[in-house]
């Protein structure tokens, strides 16, 4: 990720930008070419624009999408917060989910449109402030990590293929007793059954097997996130890491991981003498994560409304949902 202007953070004030990542019924969404003399001239963003001053945000992003592409919004569900600080100029860009819109997109202000499958969206053509949202345009709401899984390769896989059919698409493979043969063998097979389904499985700290098993990709510990001086996988993998605090989460992000998962937020049995976060620090955490961030600890799915309410991808969990 492009660095930020260090000397910016704390100093200059914060300019609330709300864009909307229109999602059409194939799933793409649209873009929209900043113009020639504007900041970040020729990024393909997220249309959109300022908060004006007591103008309440959904309202402005009403407002903007109509002035910009002509069409009336629906309900808008909040995707995630990036603060980010150009050189000369600080944004907090909130960007919102929007399924529901009336009337085709068509370019109130001369801009060129595109609408681009998620997977196919490009960093490279993006502001540096949208790479996190691709990602959490990306991930659904829900990261399952597999409990100790059976002490049989078959009944492991029927475990994982029982989440699946639960709607479960991004998995964690976490299965400490198995030897070095075992693993693999699972793995594989897992890794087959979770992309038929049209899922991402990520195996726990294995970077080694994820690379030479062609996983999808590969969860860190917060262990992990100490020992590694880069990101330890190419673009391609999706790399999660675990993390219980700013200092982790900030390692996390210089690293270049896609997500995190930050708990406990409530007290779990598993976990006894960890401090729980509450959801006022999980808040508090994930606003300045610059990532998707996923809630792990005591969760069910009755939480999930919390967890993006309070700013999250969703939530994590081995038992709950
Ligand atoms: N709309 C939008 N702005 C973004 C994105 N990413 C990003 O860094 N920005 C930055 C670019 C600008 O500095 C700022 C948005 O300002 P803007 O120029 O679109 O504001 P606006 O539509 O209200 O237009 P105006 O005030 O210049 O007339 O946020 C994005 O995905 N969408
Ligand atoms: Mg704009």
């Amino acid at each position: 990720m492009t660095a930020q202007d260090p000397a910016l953070t704390m100093t200059t004030p914060m300019i609330h930008v709300v864009a909307a990542a229109l999602v059409d019924a194939e799933g793409r969404v649209l873009l929209a070419q900043r113009p020639v003399g504007k900041h970040l001239a020729g990024y393909w963003e997220f249309p959109g624009g300022k908060v004006e001053p007591d103008e309440p945000p959904l309202q402005a992003l009403r407002r903007e999408i109509l002035e910009e592409i002509g069409v009336e919004i629906g309900t808008a569900e909040s995707l995630i917060r990036i603060p980010w600080h150009y050189p000369g100029k600080s944004i907090l860009l909130d960007v919102y989910r929007v399924r529901e819109f009336h009337g085709e997109p068509r370019s109130c202000e001369g801009q060129p449109l595109k609408w681009v499958p998620t997977a196919a969206l490009d960093i490279h053509e993006m502001p540096p402030a949208d790479h996190p949202v691709i990602n959490a345009l990306r991930l659904p709401d829900r990261y399952w990590i597999t409990p100790q899984p059976a002490a049989d390769i078959e009944a492991a896989v029927a475990q994982i293929d029982a989440a699946l059919e639960r709607g479960i698409r991004l998995i964690q493979l976490r299965a400490k007793g198995y030897d070095e043969s075992a693993l693999a063998a699972l793995a594989e097979v897992a890794q087959r059954h979770v992309r038929a389904a049209g899922g991402r499985l990520l195996i726990n700290s294995r970077i080694d097997l994820a690379e030479s098993l062609g996983l999808d990709g590969v969860h860190l510990t917060s262990a992990q996130l100490k020992s590694c001086k880069e990101r330890p996988l190419p673009s391609r993998f999706l790399v999660g890491a675990s993390c219980h605090d700013t200092a982790e989460l900030t390692a996390a992000r210089e690293l270049g991981v896609d997500f995190a998962v930050l708990g406990p937020v409530r007290y779990t049995p598993s976990h006894p003498d960890a401090a729980p976060l509450g959801w006022a620090q999980f808040e508090a955490l994930c606003a300045q994560s610059l990532m998707p961030v996923y809630a792990l600890g005591g969760m069910h799915l009755d939480d999930l409304e919390s967890a993006r309410r309070y700013g999250g991808q969703g939530i994590a969990g081995i038992s709950g949902f």
